[in-house]
């Protein structure tokens, strides 16, 4: 008989709802005497959550799914930005959350005492609703711990970049040095400013306002656990530790969906189609590039990336979305990618490469066939390939992609570099030529990097073994859980 429940509330994106339900999962599997409730906001214009989490709900049958009532749009004078809008949103569902949980506590058998709610890291106004009902909570981050070293830091080095930065309206802010390097928890080397969110270097946008409340929030929590390992961010865990105020830190990871969206994406003839194709290509041969569930890129980019994949000569599995429409739109599905495309590109490609649109990517990464991955960086992205011991090659596009590049490239060596800076909202553009280059070292050269990831690869896997580090990291994080409730 279950005896705890916990709550969850993600926003509404799978890159933080996907590691959220796994890890649900992963605690009710572990310990059967916690059950858990997924608390969810849906947004119109995010369809696939709900496809997701219809799927999931049938699968998971030991997780309680509870779609919560929509809430009035904020207007558009109130946010800038796709944080500030998921950040308001966030805050006018407190009181439903609120009722939801007050409810299932009422109906609830005497034996089963609620005892977190965890928030995520753009859900923070729910710390209100767990105090309200004197619930303890916890906050579950879905990026790595450099990026809440960061965070916690924020009110710290503020003062810094009002004071060593050049600010104008709406642009990012430069240093007035160009040597300036930022000392951040979490780092052993020096950060270069240009790896910071476009969040961070856009200091006067409502983004950034939204990102010190949120981090200010993060320390009113019971601890905070994080989808990473000990073997893999040791010493950043170490460095957030002792240097900021953070409440304890939970390493859990990795923590993923290893069927992933074959199971619940709906494009399966797609899907399909690629693994078909993939199953017939040799071993290690193919270069696969994907940029997340929100990345896409420009016409004259994607033109550029198609002369340098031809001229690389390797075989590839491209995906390409079409840049949303509005701002908290996601990419759509091109009807036909040969008129953006260089004339002929598919026809003398058509032997050695594919290019299609959303992918199944955790089951691509899984084939023998790939021997290298194009990554924007994503963290879950990142937690996969290393699962897989697949090398990534560095394209950060947007979020914390930059700084994770950085951290992949320059603090583990456990990434090639095509950048690690790349921002497309500033014009940016990665030449044909810089990316035939990555390719090659990705995937001829580079054995160190292959070799570190192999090893990586292993550690991750027995980071959540019975007896690994993020087994004894989920133990201890139940006792906190467990500690004063009989
Ligand atoms: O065509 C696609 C594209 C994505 N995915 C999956 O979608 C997830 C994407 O997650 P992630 O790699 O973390 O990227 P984002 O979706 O961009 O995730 C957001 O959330 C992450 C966790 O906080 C951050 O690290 C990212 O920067 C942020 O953009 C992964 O599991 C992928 O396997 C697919 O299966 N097929």
């Amino acid at each position: 008989m279950c005896k705890f429940r916990v709550f969850f509330i993600s926003t509404p994106a799978i890159g933080n709802l996907v590691p959220i339900v796994e890890f649900a999962q992963r605690l009710v599997h572990h310990d059967p005497r916690f059950s858990a409730t997924i608390l969810i906001i849906s947004l119109s214009q995010r369809p696939i959550v709900n496809s997701y989490i219809q799927s999931r709900s049938s699968t998971y049958s030991n997780i309680n799914f509870i779609h919560l009532p929509p809430v009035d749009s904020p207007s558009p004078d109130q946010y800038q930005s796709a944080v500030g809008y998921i950040s308001l949103v966030s805050q006018k569902h407190r009181p439903h959350v609120k009722d939801e949980i007050a409810k299932l506590q009422q109906t609830e058998s005497d034996s089963a005492r609620v005892c977190a709610l965890f928030v995520d890291m753009f859900t923070t106004a729910m710390i209100d609703v767990a105090n309200e009902l004197n619930i303890p909570c916890y906050l579950y981050f879905a990026s790595p711990v450099t990026f809440l070293g960061l965070m916690l830091h924020l009110p710290v080095i503020d003062v810094q970049l009002a004071t060593e930065f050049i600010e104008s309206d709406n642009e990012l802010i430069v240093p007035k040095d160009p040597a300036t390097e930022l000392i951040i928890p979490g780092f052993a080397n020096p950060l270069p400013p240009k790896v910071l969110p476009t969040s961070v270097l856009k200091r006067r946008s409502d983004g950034y306002s939204w990102f010190l409340y949120h981090t200010r929030r993060y320390v009113e929590t019971k601890g905070v656990v994080v989808n990473t390992y000990r073997e893999l961010e040791k010493y950043a865990i170490t460095s957030v530790e002792a240097t900021t105020t953070v409440p304890r830190i939970f390493p859990v990871g990795p923590v993923l969906d290893l069927a992933g969206p074959i199971e619940w994406h709906p494009e399966r003839d797609q899907q399909d189609r690629i693994m078909k194709w993939l199953n017939n290509q040799p071993r290690s041969s193919v270069v696969f590039l994907c940029f997340g569930s929100m990345g896409s890129l420009g016409r004259s980019q994607l033109r550029e990336i198609a002369i340098g994949l031809e001229r690389s000569g390797f075989r590839f599995l491209w995906s390409i979305r079409e840049p949303p429409k509005g701002k908290l739109d996601l990419p759509g599905e091109y009807a036909s990618v040969e008129e953006i495309l260089p004339e002929g590109f598919l026809n003398r490609t058509a032997e050695i490469g594919l290019v299609c649109g959303w992918v199944p990517q955790v089951t691509i990464l899984a084939n023998q066939a790939i021997g290298g991955f194009v990554s924007h960086c994503g963290w879950n992205s990142i937690l996969e390939s290393l699962w897989y011991g697949v090398p990534i090659a560095t394209w950060p596009i947007y979020a914390e992609q930059q700084m994770n590049a950085f951290e992949l490239v320059a603090e583990l060596g456990l990434a090639v570099e095509i950048r690690v800076d790349y921002r497309s909202e500033s014009g940016d553009m990665v030449l044909a030529e810089e990316l035939e280059r990555g390719i090659k070292r990705l995937m001829d050269g580079d054995d160190e990097v292959r070799r570190k990831v192999k090893e990586m690869s292993e550690k991750s896997r027995m980071a959540v073994m019975e007896n690994g580090s993020s087994c004894a990291s989920l133990t201890s994080l139940i006792e906190n859980l467990t500690s004063g409730i009989s």
